[in-house]
């Protein structure tokens, strides 16, 4: 199945439009006299005929039109979920606990305890597009494994990290973790089975404390620029653990488990240069930890046959340095040769305040000539948009600069909504917008999902895919929840934009060629059907 809308389809609308404003001008007219003849009274077979026009020219522009064939079982199963949004939704609001205008950590539990969860839990979900490496396996998950590992070493140190508000600079005490069989000066370094058997309270009060301070969910953050500053810096920790060969080759095959298990066949996830250590101290290098990978995704295969593939965007952070940045160009052209199918393209990330993407339009237009040269393709999948901020200054701008770039998705693209003629470049250019409203949520750009403006481009028609971004670090697993807050939080949603998400992921992701992605579809339909059935049997 196609996603594109071919051109003609686009405008068709346009006559339609001006026929029907003359019509409801002149039924305007008709009414108004009527009314003032006294003569009102319920809306006339013409007046429901005009209004099922106009709520068909509202509808013709939604991302999700024609999605579904609504059969008998669709449509039942279609009623199931509006039922259960409809009366556990209104439940939840008497009592003040609605889940979209609950803040993440307090929506968590409740939305645990509804039948909405575990329909939305065993939908197939497609694929999903938008992660960072570091945050897609469970936190204590992540500590419990480290601290298992006989020579796991901790040693806290103060971090000083850059903020974007007053003042300029703050600091924290975090927990860095080295694994070395060699002896550590001891006055720093203690092993994590001494300090979790140290810690006050014990392991367990330990691995909370490991936790919580590599998660931005115990803090309510005032402004964006706080919530990323504190955000930026838990990667660290996270970093040292998963540098570690043996503790990243299962947290690998951990996260395809996890997201498996939450209905995801295929992965998309931002990467940056990522050479590791063995048990013997031994550099393995960053090539080695993409064959590593390769490894554990094959053998995933061979026991989750419908699973399709774990593929890396590679990134930089926009803040390093030109050379830097230029040397990641180099590094990502020579990876798409020696490692095609799992390196798919080229990031950056970071809070978009650092550098604005205009910045690096000479480095980046560089880089598309030099893969042109070097006989491979190199697409760009930009984050843009990130902010709270309408432009035209830096960071909003950053969508005009990733058009121009050509990037195949746009990274959040939440302040898109704000500007018409760009959803229009978009739709045009059939470029699809990657959505974390939980992660946006939790760096302060929206409190109530009720109000992100993912419901503006779905309806405008903008094809948005779904991801939770940065799971672990927001205290959650997989992109159930993400799907259960949007779908909670619009009625304008229903089955069809469900599977319209999901199949964007696969339609927009990529999946080399036409033939593999209709595979990677046929795989998906068949689960979505037995979906279907599942929830129309209820
Ligand atoms: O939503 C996001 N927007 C931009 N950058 C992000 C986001 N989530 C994580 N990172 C950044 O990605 C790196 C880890 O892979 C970190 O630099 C982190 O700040």
């Amino acid at each position: 199945m196609s996603a594109t809308v071919p051109a003609a389809s686009r405008f068709r609308w346009a006559p339609f439009a001006a026929g029907l404003l003359v019509l409801v001008l002149a039924y305007y007219f008709s009414v108004k006299r009527r009314i003032s003849n006294d003569e009102a009274d319920v809306p006339d077979g013409a007046y429901l005929a005009l209004r099922q026009a106009l709520l068909e020219l509202d509808n013709a522009t939604r991302f999700d039109r024609n999605t579904l064939q609504w059969t008998a079982l669709e449509r039942k199963a279609n009623a199931y979920l509006h039922k259960l949004r409809l009366h556990e939704g209104a439940a939840l609001e008497a009592v003040s606990r609605f889940p979209p205008a609950l803040r993440f950590p307090d929506a968590k539990s409740v939305i645990e305890g509804t039948r909405l969860f575990d329909a939305i839990r065993r939908m197939p979900k497609g694929g999903s597009l938008h992660y960072h490496l570091e945050a897609l396996v469970d936190q204590k998950w992540l500590v419990a494994a480290a601290a298992n590992e006989s020579n796991c070493h901790v040693s806290f140190e103060a971090e000083t990290y850059r903020t974007f508000a007053n003042p300029p600079t703050a600091s924290v005490k975090l927990p860095r973790f080295k694994f070395t069989s060699q002896s550590l000066p001891s006055t720093e370094w203690v092993t994590c089975r001494s300090a979790r058997e140290r810690h006050p309270g014990g392991p367990a009060a330990f691995d909370l404390y490991a936790e919580s301070v590599n998660s931005v969910i115990p803090n309510a953050y005032a402004t964006e620029d706080i919530a990323w500053a504190r955000f930026g810096m838990v990667f660290n920790m996270l970093g040292d653990l998963l540098h570690y060969q043996p503790l990243f080759e299962r947290y690998i095959a951990q996260a395809l488990q996890t997201f498996y298990d939450d209905g995801v066949t295929y992965l998309e996830v931002r990467i940056s240069k990522w050479p590791n250590y063995d048990e013997h101290g031994r550099v393995v290098a960053f090539s080695e930890v993409l064959d590593s990978v390769k490894r554990i995704v094959d053998a995933f295969r061979t026991t989750h046959p419908d699973f399709i593939d774990l593929r890396f965007i590679y990134q930089d952070v926009r803040f390093n340095t030109p050379e830097g940045i230029q040397a990641s160009l180099d590094t990502v052209i020579s990876l798409r040769k020696s490692h095609p199918l799992q390196i798919v393209g080229f990031d950056l990330v970071g809070h978009e305040k650092a550098t604005p993407l205009i910045d690096l339009v000479p480095l980046l237009t560089a880089g598309t000539r030099a893969a042109k040269h070097a006989k491979v393709t190199l697409d760009y999948f930009l984050h843009a948009g990130e902010t709270l901020h309408a432009g035209p200054a830096p960071p909003d701008a950053n969508l005009v600069d990733a058009l121009l770039l050509g990037t195949r998705r746009i990274g959040h693209g939440f302040s898109l909504s704000k500007h018409a003629g760009l959803m229009s470049k978009v739709i045009a250019s059939d470029i699809a917008v990657e959505v974390a409203v939980i992660s946006n949520q939790m760096l302060g750009l929206v409190g109530d999902i009720r109000r992100h403006p993912v419901i503006d481009m779905m309806l405008h028609g903008v094809q948005v895919v779904l991801a939770s971004d940065d799971p672990s670090v927001f205290g959650y697993e997989g992109v159930s929840y993400d799907f259960y807050q949007v779908y909670m939080a619009f009625e304008a949603l229903d089955l069809g934009s469900l599977k319209k998400l999901a199949m964007n992921g696969i339609a927009y992701s990529a999946l080399g060629g036409a033939e593999s992605k209709a595979r990677a579809m046929g795989g998906f339909e068949r689960r979505w059907a037995e979906w279907v059935q599942e929830l129309a049997a209820h």
